[in-house]
């Protein structure tokens, strides 16, 4: 089983990636968020550090892109393999309003004919390998039936398919009807994602697809870093091994993040996750939350470690 880190906008850049893998090494590959792309292929100094392979180490990483225009995606593609990327991911699953309103991530799927001629000239002329990354819709899973007829046109590297519509956001279960469809129609390698939270979510889903290779996690590795491990085998993480990660996490973006209010920001956004899997975190979460100095975020992790089990 391949398991990939899925991209996580605002959460999962370099400094979180370098972290997790130290600590929990059991991923094969990780997606970046989004690279907003544009004309000139110019990367913001934030993209470019996520991408920088000095940054990147021993990592298998694959650059993801957000655009709808085919001259956009292939100038950034000129730079990042300057940078020596051969493999890209296309981001037709980002449901949130400013980005579907520009019919860009899942927005995208409202314009088939479009996204067709996108996918056309991009295989035309790029030098890399290139997945998908889709939703099944944007109002309703029967767009899927289409769409999936589009991307069967193209030498895809694999299609990663989040069976959700734009409009569920993160609302509702998966899609599993349409997730059956991709399997028994899709051309492409297919990778699952989507609401694999535990070991019996996992099984689950493997008992129904059994012959599934490639699976993307994102939210169940926030609450339970170790999670990789585990479905492949290894015992849950320890106590010690969380505190490990968040001591890396917190040094991390202490060093790098200009300012106290940002690590805190990173170190909350974190803990929404991270709490979830602590025997009676309420009130320690809540301190955390609060907390506006560094001193006394530290006082409630230190609490929360001290007082309470990490069990998944
Ligand atoms: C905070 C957040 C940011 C996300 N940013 C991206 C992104 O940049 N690109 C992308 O393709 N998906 C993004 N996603 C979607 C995830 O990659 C994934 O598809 C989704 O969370 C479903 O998988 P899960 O149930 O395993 O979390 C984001 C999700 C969250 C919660």
């Amino acid at each position: 089983m391949e398991l990939y880190y899925a991209p996580m906008e605002g959460i999962t850049g370099y400094l979180h990636r370098n972290v997790s893998r130290a600590v929990f090494p059991d991923i094969d590959k990780y997606m970046t968020p989004f690279i907003a792309a544009n004309q000139k292929g110019k990367l913001s100094t934030k993209e470019k550090n996520d991408i920088l392979p000095d940054h990147n180490k021993g990592m298998y990483v694959i650059p993801q892109i957000l655009t709808n225009q085919a001259d956009c995606f292939l100038a950034v593609e000129r730079t990042l393999r300057e940078y020596g990327y051969t493999e890209l991911n296309l981001n037709l699953g980002c449901p949130s309003k400013t980005v579907v309103t520009k019919y860009r991530g899942s927005g995208f799927l409202a314009k088939p004919e479009e996204l067709d001629h996108f996918l056309e000239e991009v295989f035309a002329r790029t030098e890399c390998e290139i997945s998908l990354k889709t939703r099944i819709g944007v109002e309703d899973g029967e767009e899927f039936e289409r769409l999936l007829e589009i991307y069967n046109k193209y030498p895809l590297k694999e299609l990663i398919v989040h069976p959700r519509t734009q409009k569920d956001y993160y609302r509702n279960h998966p899609n599993m009807e349409w997730y059956t469809y991709a399997v028994e129609h899709g051309k492409a390698p297919l990778c699952y994602n989507g609401d694999i939270t535990d070991v019996t979510s996992y099984k689950t889903f493997m008992k129904a697809y059994p012959d599934t290779i490639k699976v993307m996690i994102g939210r169940g590795l926030l609450v339970n870093p170790g999670l990789a491990g585990m479905l492949k085998g290894k015992a849950a993480p320890s106590k010690e091994q969380i505190r490990e990660y968040h001591d890396r996490m917190y040094e991390v973006y202490r060093e790098h993040m200009p300012g106290d209010r940002v690590v805190l920001f990173k170190m909350k956004e974190l803990w929404y996750y991270l709490a979830q899997h602590f025997t009676d975190s309420a009130k320690y979460a809540k301190k955390i939350r609060k907390a506006e100095r560094l001193p006394v975020y530290e006082s409630a992790v230190n609490a929360l470690f001290a007082e309470q089990d990490f069990v998944s």
